[in-house]
């Protein structure tokens, strides 16, 4: 027969007539919502609320309840998981301290408080954990909130500035009495700080969560293992069976007897401070076969508070025994305690345990409770964002889950965003990551590129040439590819070349008259764009005379030559880049959105869109949720562990150009220390049988345009068995979005294969060798020489001795190119690297030879023009792993265009740098040669493109 049923009191009420407080350790949407806790509050004496993120995950991970808030938030805002959970658990606690107000009115403040716990992951951060604390007692905003610290020896300096900032802590995780002794002792001396500043200690409350059933359950398992054994202390043991943690919480309620019977406390207390009460968590019982209600039924004394999970308030409502056990039998207590001891049951090394297990499994169930809000935000989301879908070989899956686990359990994501630099190398890494959230300052200074976007407009242009290289370049070519032309705003150009002929390409393109030159280099320093510059503005001074400043923009560090130019030379504007981005990040930062301005495209929704990629790869969204560290741990385990190294990106033709800015980006970062990732970009996908064991294939598909060829061949390669990621992107401006995730795939990638993915330490070389042949043109009028060592009709070759020597002395341009291709073996790549125009004509070409390579080497191809690629992927050329083989072509330049201020010459620029190039290959050790075409361009390559087909 129940307590009730007897007619007696309901026990639940009548424990305060022993001074102790019952509190629920739940919380939950519907219930606050329903009325249910209201009736606790009335009926059962309820006196307060607590919550953790096992709770949390609880009520949030499964169900409904929150799914019309979510999105309602979603359609109003770009948030990531975290502050997603923050919104609607802030709600929820705020409901339920209105529950629980009149609690808190009618006792005064001793009662009626609703907890919310830190972060879980703050647990060893004091300066984080005090800064959450006081951010969330802010958003809650409600007197009877108390903020819940975990009682680890870092937290335990929070608690005491919390209170002495004046908020109401809950401190968790209590198991040993030592540690106990440190949080009241903080809680005491934070009260004094207040005091001693003269600040009122009356409003502030503190509970200590003590836990109790934990300590039995492990305590227990010892004593049942030593049994096990036959121990000679069994019948001992056996006795000490769920009792410990009961004695070791009633030594704790004599410490704080102790305490508060003492002078010090008795000041506090005379200036109205209110005791810190001890609170038994953990209070359900685990091991069946003792009383449901054991841990409370035996911790009943004055001035406590018990929190009871929901099934064990129910029982103790039906059978509860209500006495005042706490203080009874202190002896038999202590007496316990001494056995336990005698035994050798390691008390200390359990509660030590059970610290860091608690913490582990609170921050586990915050992993688990961000995910689920992760993923029901991106399931609400649809098509608002891409999606991304793995089919993977199951040793590939398996070794990438068990990294995305390792990321999880070592907090990775958010040492990227913590800017933990031995995430990496622990070299500079640090200072190399506000690209995380550029997006974010970009979209608060909106009204400057709109500003500017309105000027342009005003100003009528109807071209826009852009002269930069790789970072300050690629991002751009993007956009003008995948956006186009918009009317009322110029037309946008990219040109990355010193080709004289391309370079003249571009000027008959545009009216030099209503242009307007964007010159983007963020070190300002690099040869190229300065150049260009030159090349155009004198170009343009022809036609606009004074008013020729006025036709140029810069985008470029502050501080840099390009600076100083932009300033002498009286140019309309200078935006600047941050310089804690390098270029190949650039793209969301002014690199990317002052072309894009000048454009007239929609700068809201882009940054909206690139926004949405920064929030799903949140510091707050758990790995196995988080595309970029998804498609991190891809590309990198597939490398590291598989040597499927050869990052093969095809994109639906109408995104087709993001490729391009892949490339550097994934090459560039990764490609160093003889390691890294081969991107190859837009090579026709092939059937299944073409393909070497190297290859990971990325599709990003345009789910709004798809090209049904490129369904169907990936069809066949997920059919085979290949590596296959397809991201899928509903409409173009996710490309944005994109952007910002492969940005941080790159630099998870980078972390899984062990470099430093912010440095480029190989490119420097080819520059300065560059350099030394364009100084020796300007000082003496004449190239270097240098010498072929052989020549067929149109061709003429070059290596150095080492790489001329591999070649077995073949004279036709076919034995060459034959005995060249054949240094490939498996796992290597073929690279072509063409210093010539980039134009239809010739992109076709490349692409069919490429095709040629790879059917009959099996091996993968990259097609490349120069100098482009050397600010792209010639940084993995030169220090990724040695494994390319590669053709430098180079041809005479039917034009020549002069570079103003120089003797040298544009066709002398590309010759210096295709020969610095090859020297820098050649210095380390790389398989590489020289095809120089003489005469009429379009014939030779004909003739080329037969003699690598015949020879391979
Ligand atoms: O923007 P900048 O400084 O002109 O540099 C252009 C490109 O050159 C590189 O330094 C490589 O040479 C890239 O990293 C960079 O994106």
């Amino acid at each position: 027969m129940s307590a009730q049923d007897s007619g007696s009191e309901n026990p639940l009420k009548e424990l305060a007539r022993y001074g102790q407080s019952p509190w629920l350790d739940f919380i939950q949407r519907s219930y606050t919502e329903n009325g249910s806790l209201k009736k606790l509050v009335d009926e059962d004496g309820l006196k307060g609320v607590t919550s953790n993120p096992a709770i949390f995950q609880k009520a949030m991970g499964q169900g409904t309840d929150y799914d019309a808030q979510i999105r309602s938030v979603l359609a109003h805002q770009v948030i990531d998981a975290g502050a997603l959970y923050e919104l609607l658990a802030v709600d929820d606690i705020r409901a339920a301290a209105r529950v629980l107000y009149p609690v808190y009115e009618q006792t005064k403040g001793v009662d009626g408080y609703v907890s919310l716990e830190v972060s879980p992951y703050l647990a060893r951060d004091t300066k984080g954990t005090l800064h959450e604390a006081l951010r969330l007692w802010k958003a809650v905003g409600a007197r009877n909130l108390m903020i819940k610290i975990p009682g680890t020896e870092e937290g335990v300096p929070a608690v005491r500035a919390a209170i002495a900032e004046g908020l109401s802590i809950n401190v968790t995780l209590l198991f040993s009495i030592d540690a106990y002794k440190k949080v009241l002792e903080a809680y005491i001396t934070g009260l004094e700080d207040r005091l001693g500043r003269g600040e009122s200690v009356k409003d502030i409350a503190s509970v200590a969560s003590f836990f109790v059933s934990r300590i039995d359950v492990k305590i227990d398992k010892e004593i049942d293992d030593r049994v096990a054994k036959g121990d000679r202390d069994s019948a001992a043991l056996k006795a000490l069976r769920g009792k410990v943690a009961i004695a070791n919480a009633k030594m704790a309620y004599e410490h704080w007897k102790d305490v508060t019977a003492s002078a010090r406390w008795k000041k506090l207390a005379d200036a109205g401070a209110k005791p810190q009460r001890l609170l038994w968590a953990s209070t359900g019982t685990k091991d069946k076969s003792f009383s449901d209600v054991l841990y409370v039924d035996g911790l009943i004394g004055p001035e406590t508070v018990n929190t009871i999970p929901p099934a064990t308030f129910d029982a103790f409502r039906d059978h509860g025994k209500v006495a005042p056990t706490l203080t009874q039998d202190i002896e038999g207590a202590k007496k316990v305690m001494a056995e336990a001891q005698r035994l050798g049951l390691d008390l200390d090394g359990v509660t030590k345990v059970l610290v860091d297990e608690g913490v582990a499994s609170f921050a586990d169930a915050f992993d688990d409770l961000l995910g689920s809000v992760a993923a029901k935000q991106a399931a609400f989301l649809g098509k608002k964002v891409t999606s991304t879908a793995l089919r993977l070989p199951a040793d590939l899956q398996k070794a990438v889950d068990a990294e995305l686990e390792t990321w999880r359990k070592d907090g990775n994501v958010r040492r990227i965003w913590d800017k933990d630099a031995t995430l990496w190398t622990g070299k500079d890494e640090a200072s190399w990551l506000k690209w995380l959230d550029i997006t974010d300052d970009q979209m608060a200074a909106l009204s400057k590129f709109e500003d500017f976007q309105a000027e342009v407009k005003a100003r009528g242009f109807r071209d826009a040439l852009l002269l930069g290289m790789g970072g300050s370049s690629l991002g751009p070519e993007v956009l003008a590819q995948t956006f186009g032309k918009h009317e009322g705003f110029p037309h946008l150009y990219v040109l990355d070349s010193t080709d004289p002929q391309q370079v003249r390409d571009f000027e008959k393109k545009i009216d030099i008259s209503k242009t307007l030159f964007i010159v983007s280099s963020k070190s300002g320093g690099t040869l190229e764009p300065n150049i260009l510059k030159a090349y155009f503005f004198d170009q343009a001074k022809k036609v606009l005379g004074d008013k020729v400043g006025s036709h140029f923009i810069t985008v470029t560090d502050p501080g840099s030559h390009m600076e100083d130019v932009a300033k002498k030379d009286g140019f309309w504007k200078i935006f600047y880049g941050e310089k804690q981005i390098g270029g190949r990040y650039s793209v969301l930062s002014d690199f990317g959105m002052v072309p894009a301005a000048v454009a007239g495209l929609p700068l809201k929704l882009l940054l909206e869109s690139a926004q949405r990629g920064e929030k799903s790869c949140a510091a707050s969204v758990p790995p196995v949720q988080n595309p970029g560290v998804v498609l991190g741990a891809v590309l990198g385990v597939a490398a590291r562990d598989f040597g499927r190294d050869k990052v093969t990106i095809i994109a639906s033709p109408g995104i087709y150009d993001m490729g391009a800015w892949l490339e550097q980006l994934i090459a560039e970062s990764t490609g160093k220390d003889g390691r890294g990732l081969i991107p190859i970009d837009d090579e026709t996908i092939g059937k299944p049988g073409v393909y070497g064991r190297d290859r990971v294939f990325t599709y990003l598909r345009l789910a709004e345009d798809p090209c049904p060829k490129q369904d169907a061949a990936f069809a066949a390669l997920v059919e085979a068995g290949e590596p296959v990621v397809t991201i899928e992107l509903h409409e173009r401006r996710q490309v944005l979005e994109e952007f910002f995730r492969w940005e941080f795939a790159t630099a998870v990638a980078g972390a899984v294969i062990g470099i430093n993915p912010f440095n480029q330490p190989d490119v420097e070389e080819s520059k300065i060798e560059t350099k030394k042949i364009t100084t020796a043109y300007n000082e003496t009028g004449r190239l270097p020489p240098y010498e072929p060592f052989a020549k067929d009709g149109p061709f003429a070759f070059y290596a150095d001795p080492k790489n001329a020597s591999a070649l077995g002395g073949g004279k036709t341009a076919e034995a060459i190119l034959k005995a060249h291709f054949a240094r490939g073996k498996a796992g290597d790549y073929v690279a072509l690297l063409a210093y010539i125009d980039r134009d239809t004509w010739t992109r076709e070409w490349i692409q069919k030879v490429r095709l040629d390579l790879r059917d009959a080497l099996k091996l993968a191809t990259a097609a490349e023009f120069g100098p482009r690629f050397q600010h792209s992927t010639g940084q993995a050329y030169k220090g990724g792993p040695d494994t390319g083989v590669f053709l430098q072509i180079t041809c005479d330049d039917e034009v020549n265009l002069p570079v103003p201020g120089e003797k040298y010459t544009f066709s002398i620029v590309k010759e210096a740098q295709a020969r610095g190039d090859m020297e820098v290959l050649a210095e380390r050790g790389r398989r590489v040669l020289r095809v120089h075409i003489h005469g009429e361009l379009k014939a030779g390559l004909e003739k080329l493109g037969q003699d690598i087909a015949r020879a391979v």
